[in-house]
């Protein structure tokens, strides 16, 4: 449960923890921004985001589907820092269920839209295809820049991290998944 006033509280002391001085002009209203900014950001905690893919019609298309280059924020959980790029989904319907388009980009925002990993937020958006619209395959990739890697730490700006989750034909058919990894894959610079 998002606690809003617990946000502003910690913020605060968080601005006195790093030597600031919380009532001076500039930070005066930062805490309750904060709380405002982390409520949006954090807010796919407190949602089951596979719900977006509730609605699906029969199109009578058996062929693979691909919406890829849907642009993620999220932030890492380890240092609450943002990580962000984009994420391809396709998926290959079966019985010609198939959902809209941008369904598949409100499952990636609900997913990114809490204390993630890169690796977690993959699978839980193939999984969330794959247990909803019950498919042939479905094929996840995400590509990030994270700042904990380039602002802090190791420092190593421009690094990309690209993860993948493949279920059913997509890990299991040779030939589909060389297809559906050069189209989300192939385009890219
Ligand atoms: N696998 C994975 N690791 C991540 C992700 N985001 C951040 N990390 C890593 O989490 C690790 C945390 O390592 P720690 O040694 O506990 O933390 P740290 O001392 O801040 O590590 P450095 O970043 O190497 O300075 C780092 O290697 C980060 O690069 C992610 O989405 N997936
Ligand atoms: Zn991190």
């Amino acid at each position: 449960m998002y606690d809003a006033d617990g946000v502003r509280r910690a913020v605060r002391d968080l601005l006195v923890a790093v030597g600031e001085d919380p009532d001076r002009d500039g930070l005066a209203g930062t805490p309750d921004r904060m709380a405002r900014a982390y409520r949006e950001i954090l807010s796919g905690a407190e949602a089951d985001p596979s719900q977006a893919l509730a609605t699906t019609f029969d199109l009578g298309h058996d062929e693979m589907v691909l919406v890829r280059d849907i642009p993620f924020y999220s932030l890492c959980e380890h240092h609450m820092l943002p990580f962000f790029g984009t994420a391809a989904v396709a998926y290959v319907p079966s019985d010609g269920r198939v959902t809209g388009l941008s369904k598949l980009a409100r499952v990636v925002d609900g997913y990114a839209r809490r204390l993630q990993v890169q690796e977690r937020l993959t699978s839980q958006v193939a999984d969330a295809v794959d247990e909803r619209l019950a498919p042939r395959g479905v094929a996840v990739v995400c590509e990030a820049e994270h700042l904990c890697m380039t602002m802090r730490g190791i420092q190593k700006p421009g690094s990309r991290t690209i993860t993948s989750a493949l279920r059913g034909l997509m890990r299991s058919d040779e030939r589909t998944r060389g297809e559906v990894m050069s189209l989300i894959l192939g385009a890219r610079q």
